[in-house]
């Protein structure tokens, strides 16, 4: 067996999309799900393996490391994409707010990295970190701030993740702005949100696929993040 992707959050959306990308390209896929979505069945099918994590506390997460040991002797890559957008105006409790934005965004990537580094290490081709961060790193969010430090510190950990791995591990981010809308979203909501970027479009999770094609391609690009914005630093 090739050494194995893993993936956080690979069960829906953007995750799932990756997942069945990686599969079709011919890796063996390892996927966190904390919600069982129909998805599941089918990807076990097609050879993905998946394991129940609710990164809730340190336990969890060493658990998750635990079982994802089991299943592999190495790895080719890692994707945190698992990802909790919340915000203020959803929460009275805004420490926990906090916490959960830090541990989801933050924390957990970085122990799961620190977890699985001898893992990535065992990969002959070299290996990759993958960090799905946000293009609000760059700008804040007066409606998400504690989602948006989080990811900040995220992309901060990127840079020091590939001074710590280089050369044998690249470590990069891709800081995505809209890639797709949520089920819940007005029409209003929408058009609001088209209008911020330049290009104007819902360009569907295929645009984060590429990004993950180039960093996975690469033999050099490292400590970086790739914008996906449509052009929304501009606008
Ligand atoms: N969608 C977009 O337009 C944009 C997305 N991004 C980023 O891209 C990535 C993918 O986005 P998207 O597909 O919309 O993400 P989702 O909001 O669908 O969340 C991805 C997954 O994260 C899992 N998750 C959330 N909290 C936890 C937790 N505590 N423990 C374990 N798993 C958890 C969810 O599990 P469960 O199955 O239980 O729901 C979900 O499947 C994210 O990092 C996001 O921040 C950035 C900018 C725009
Ligand atoms: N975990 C998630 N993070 C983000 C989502 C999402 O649905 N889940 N969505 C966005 C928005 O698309 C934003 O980029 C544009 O309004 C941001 N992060």
């Amino acid at each position: 067996m090739n050494s194995p992707i893993l993936i956080t959050g690979g069960a829906q959306r953007i995750g799932l999309a990756i997942v069945e990308h990686l599969l079709t390209a011919g890796f063996t896929v390892i996927l966190s799900y904390r919600t069982h979505h129909p998805a599941i069945t089918e990807l076990a099918t097609k050879g993905a393996i998946s394991l129940h994590a609710d990164f809730t506390d340190n336990e969890s997460v060493t658990n998750f490391i635990a079982e994802v040991r089991r299943h592999c002797s190495s790895l080719r890559a890692i994707i945190h994409n698992a990802s909790s957008w919340d915000c203020e105006a959803n929460r009275e409790d805004l420490a926990t707010l906090f916490d959960d934005m830090m541990r989801i965004h933050a924390k957990v990537p970085y122990l799961i990295n620190h977890g699985l580094l001898d893992y990535l290490a065992r990969c002959d081709e070299g290996a990759d970190i993958i960090h799905i961060t946000d293009y609000v790193v760059e700008t804040g969010s007066p409606k998400h701030l504690a989602y948006a430090a989080s990811k900040a510190a995220l992309d901060n950990l990127t840079r020091s993740f590939a001074v710590k791995c280089a050369p044998h591990i690249k470590v990069n981010a891709i800081a995505p702005s809209l890639i797709i809308f949520n089920q819940h979203d007005s029409d209003e909501y929408k058009a609001k949100t088209l209008q911020k970027s330049l290009m104007g479009i819902e360009p569907g999770c295929e645009e984060v696929i590429r990004s993950i094609e180039l960093l996975l391609n690469s033999r050099y690009i490292t400590g970086r993040s790739i914008p996906v914005d449509g052009g929304r630093h501009l606008k």
